[in-house]
């Protein structure tokens, strides 16, 4: 299996820089009829795959959306996830995981393993117990092919006391950023990839200036970035342009309950729109004689 960043590049160039998430939300199943239940969840997760699958660049599943009914929904996850492969359709497990080393292993496994059932091809991974403590999940994706997204600037208004804290002199989110860019030198220089790193960071789409004021160089870290926060958490195609500037060619819109609000039968038509407002706001910037060099 090609590694994760160079699939993800070719699936953003056919199908648009474009990730659907899956968040069944029980004000959401109940609009679109379905029991906040194990089965609600299966059906919502199932639908969102086959109507999508092969018109997006990748689906998000949000797991603690599933985790609520236990190993009921644990297991109408591992369904989702499952059709999502046979359809070809790359996935971006929301778990947001993060521990000591030793535990690190467990998760690792769980999400990035060959055989595990709850396998993706890439996860999101939280840095705060130091980058480092990631360590089994950054080397098990890079043996399986797979991927991780790591937090940077989260789309949350409150994550700033956090990650824009400084430790000698270098904010917090600004070091993650390097950590992940030297993970996919690492692998550049190893002769892994093409296209695209493997270590991704997630930026909210609704950080604003951010990324430049605390110098994150986003570009440099060569590798993709989730963007969270188009739609319902109010960034659309300007947040878009504004925040990602030089790294706009790496960024992966991604968007929950816009889309899922607009039910079985409008979720074409939703997916659509997110995809010609994400190209349109990450196209590279042009010159009068043509995209620049
Ligand atoms: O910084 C972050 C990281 C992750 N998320 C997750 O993305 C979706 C957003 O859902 P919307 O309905 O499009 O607002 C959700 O699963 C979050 O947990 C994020 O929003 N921000």
């Amino acid at each position: 299996m090609s590694p994760f960043g160079d699939r993800l590049a070719g699936a953003m160039a056919e199908h648009g820089p474009v990730c659907v998430g899956i968040d069944p939300h029980p004000g959401l199943l109940s609009a679109w009829g379905l029991g906040d239940d194990a089965d609600g969840l299966r059906t919502m997760g199932l639908t969102v795959v086959e109507r999508l699958a092969g018109r997006v660049a990748a689906f998000k599943p949000q797991s603690a959306l599933f985790e609520r009914h236990g190993s009921a929904g644990v297991a109408a996850l591992e369904d989702v996830l499952a059709a999502a492969r046979r359809a070809g359709t790359l996935t971006v497990l929301d778990v947001k995981r993060g521990d000591i080393g030793s535990t690190m292993d467990g998760y690792a496994e769980a999400y990035l393993a060959d055989d595990a059932p709850l396998r993706a091809d890439a996860v999101t991974l939280s840095p705060y117990l130091g980058f480092e403590s990631l360590r089994p999940a950054l080397d098990l994706a890079r043996r399986t092919g797979r991927g991780v997204f790591v937090l940077a600037l989260t789309s949350n208004a409150e994550a700033a006391g956090v990650q824009h804290a400084r430790h000698d002199g270098v904010p917090v989110a600004r070091a993650v950023a390097a950590a992940a860019a030297a993970e996919n030198a690492r692998a550049h220089d190893a002769g892994e990839w093409r296209r695209m790193g493997s270590v991704g960071l997630v930026v909210g789409a609704t950080v604003g200036s951010a990324p430049q004021r605390l110098g994150l160089g986003l570009d440099a870290v060569r590798g993709p970035v989730l963007a969270p926060g188009v739609g319902a958490q109010g960034a659309g195609a300007a947040e878009l342009a504004r925040t990602f500037g030089a790294a706009r060619a790496q960024v992966l819109a991604s968007s929950s309950r816009e889309v899922l609000r607009a039910g079985p039968d409008g979720l074409v038509d939703a997916a659509a729109s997110l995809a010609r407002t994400a190209r349109t706001a990450l196209a590279p910037p042009r010159t009068p004689e043509g995209p620049l060099p």
